[in-house]
């Protein structure tokens, strides 16, 4: 009997309501390009540090900094220095120990509440350069249940904090003080109303091409699709008078798992700069990932104006000063992101590899081009030893790409496909990954063993007349026997000797030689030769054997005495 037929328990979604997308008819960006990374804008120190479980330690706070500064960050947002001591001194330390290069802008936030603005101006005293960041939330659901005021009391509290930090700028005369303001939960504000705050900021600041301000349009809340974000982005940046005077931010939240997306197409939609955090860490389910975002760009052949060649670095540092682990599957920086399980997959970015070694001229090739790998992984300074791993899931491909990559053995393909049985079910049978030492174990007990039945001593070769005679020394089950035959060939001729001793080989003895290949393979400074010997017996049973020697002879030879010593079940090798 099937299971019964499954009635899910249906979702309380009629407690929610759709978002209203904006009227975009004549909208542009679907047609544009990025061509051009954004200002970027890290917000690691603050919006991703106010997200944690523990807040960065000093220590922390500085391995940060440092690292996005290193990573070419140019304004970093280092704090809420009216929010906390910790804050407030951090900023201190950055000014007074001269930490900031100077081609790097520190940013701090507020609120706009008098007393937190005037201990912001009080922490950035002395500072080069600072962009002072007020906000406060515009929302029609803040409006009211937060604030309890209209639109108008709204205003009235982001201009008065435009007023004071204006006159406030007296009292920090070697800082040169730029603003930026951010109309909070922006995607839960009416785009009217929007531009509307954010002119009536612009006017009390005195905004101007030379003093331009930076308006922040916040997805504090990610609520509606990327589509409808880049809309009111795009009817925003066309709307807004005095757009010179406007360098237009975003800071978008993944709260429906499309940062990413919403940033991009924002960009093309206008905007000059983008606030976000290494590896996407923030509130809830975070703020818009700048790496992904940077190596985007680079995949699509535009400069992303940051350093990351060396990924993993900064990923530990980030997991570090966060206490928070970058998922295995985390785009461009997870453990597993350039690694393939998958038969198919194996296949194709192992023939895509070999075709682009075709392309290379000095060891560069022109455009990077191979399957399943959207970056060359060295790019962000990983290694292609990961690339290929194999379990269940792989097949001949990846145990091939092992083989090949790991110890330079080129398996002929039904070889391969011999030897991916036996992984397989390796695989199978523990459930897990076959590790590239453990395939290679596998490959030298079926193939090369230590200890046979039957073991290849030495041989001596003469021609004469186009004819090839073999002495050979073998051992079977400890007794020595001397193999004398004739061929058209070494091989031939041995295969034909071991006719005479199917006394002790038993069926063995009988075997044809269906297929051979070898090459070179270096060790060291030694190249040792490898010979692939595919033999067929008198039950129809096909068997392959390697042999490896300084002799490209006695490692032929040797190949031959490894398929005699394969089982008849293959199943029985696999232990
Ligand atoms: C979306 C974001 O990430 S915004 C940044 C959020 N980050 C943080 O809040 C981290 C640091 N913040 C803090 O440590 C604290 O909020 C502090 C120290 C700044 C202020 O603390 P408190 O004085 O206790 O106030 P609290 O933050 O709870 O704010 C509540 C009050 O401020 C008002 N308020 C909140 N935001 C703002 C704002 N941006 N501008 C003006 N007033 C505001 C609220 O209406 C409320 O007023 P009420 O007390 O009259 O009802
Ligand atoms: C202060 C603002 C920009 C913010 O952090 C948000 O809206 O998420």
């Amino acid at each position: 009997m099937p299971p019964e037929p499954v009635h899910p328990r249906t979702m309380p979604y009629d407690k929610y309501v759709p978002f209203r997308p904006l009227d975009l008819p004549d909208r542009t960006w679907p047609t544009r390009r990025i061509e051009a990374a954004p200002r970027w804008c890290s917000v690691d120190l603050r919006d991703g540090n106010q997200a944690l479980i523990d807040p960065m330690d000093p220590v922390r706070k500085r391995r940060m900094f440092e690292t996005l500064v290193e990573v070419g960050y140019k304004e970093i947002e280092v704090g809420f220095p009216s929010a906390s001591q910790p804050d407030f001194d951090f900023v201190r330390q950055l000014i007074e120990e001269d930490l900031i290069p100077d081609d790097v802008t520190i940013q701090v936030l507020t609120q706009c509440r008098p007393e937190l603005i005037e201990r912001t101006y009080e922490a950035i005293a002395g500072a080069p350069r600072a962009i002072v960041h007020f906000y406060n939330s515009t929302s029609v659901l803040q409006r009211r249940v937060v604030f309890g005021l209209d639109r108008d009391g709204i205003t009235e509290i982001a201009v008065n904090a435009a007023r004071l930090c204006r006159k406030l700028e007296d009292t920090v005369p070697d800082t040169e003080v730029r603003y930026e303001y951010s109309p909070e939960s922006f995607t839960g504000t009416e785009p009217d109303y929007g531009i509307e705050i954010c002119e009536a900021v612009m006017e009390a600041i005195d905004a101007s091409p030379d003093r331009p301000i930076i308006l922040n349009l916040p997805a504090t809340v990610e609520m509606y699709t990327p589509n409808v974000y880049a809309d009111v982005i795009e009817h925003f940046s066309r709307t807004i008078r005095h757009r010179e005077a406007v360098v237009l931010s975003l800071h978008p939240h993944n709260d429906r798992g499309t940062a990413v997306a919403a940033t991009e197409l924002g960009v093309m939609a206008g905007a000059d700069r983008v606030e976000g955090t290494l590896f996407g860490n923030g509130e809830r389910t975070g703020n818009v990932d700048l790496v992904t975002l940077a190596l985007n760009l680079m995949s699509q052949g535009v400069d992303p104006e940051v350093d990351l060649h060396d990924i993993d670095r900064i990923r530990r540092i980030a997991e570090y000063c966060n206490r928070l682990p970058v998922h295995p599957r985390h785009p461009y920086a997870g453990d597993l992101v350039y690694t393939a399980f998958s038969g198919s997959h194996q296949d194709a970015i192992k023939k895509g590899i070999a075709a682009l070694r075709t392309t290379e001229v000095d060891g560069e090739y022109p455009v990077w081009e191979v399957p399943y790998l959207p970056i060359d992984p060295a790019h962000v300074g990983r290694t292609y030893e990961a690339v290929i791993r194999v379990n269940s899931q792989s097949g001949k491909g990846g145990v091939a790409y092992l083989m090949e990559t790991e110890f330079g053995f080129v398996l002929p393909r039904r070889l391969q496909i011999e030897f991916s049985r036996t992984i397989q079910k390796v695989s199978e049978d523990t459930g897990t990954e076959v590790s590239a030492g453990e395939i290679w174990e596998h490959f030298q007990d079926t193939y090369l063993p230590d200890e046979a039945r039957i073991a290849y001593r030495t041989a001596e070769i003469t021609t004469s007349n186009g004819s090839t005679s073999i002495t050979a020394q073998i051992v079977v089950d400890g007794e020595a026997r001397t193999v004398t035959g004739t061929g058209n060939g070494p091989l031939a001729a041995f295969v034909g000797g071991l006719k005479d001793h199917a006394d002790v080989l038993g069926p063995v003895a009988e075997i044809d030689i269906t297929d051979y290949s070898e090459h070179a393979v270096s060790e060291g400074s030694e190249a040792t030769a490898v010979a692939y010997v595919e033999t067929k017996r008198p039950d129809g049973t096909i068997r392959w054997g390697v042999g490896t020697d300084a002799s490209i002879l006695t490692a032929s030879l040797k190949a031959v005495v490894s398929a005699m010593n394969r089982p008849a079940e293959v199943d029985d090798e696999v232990g």
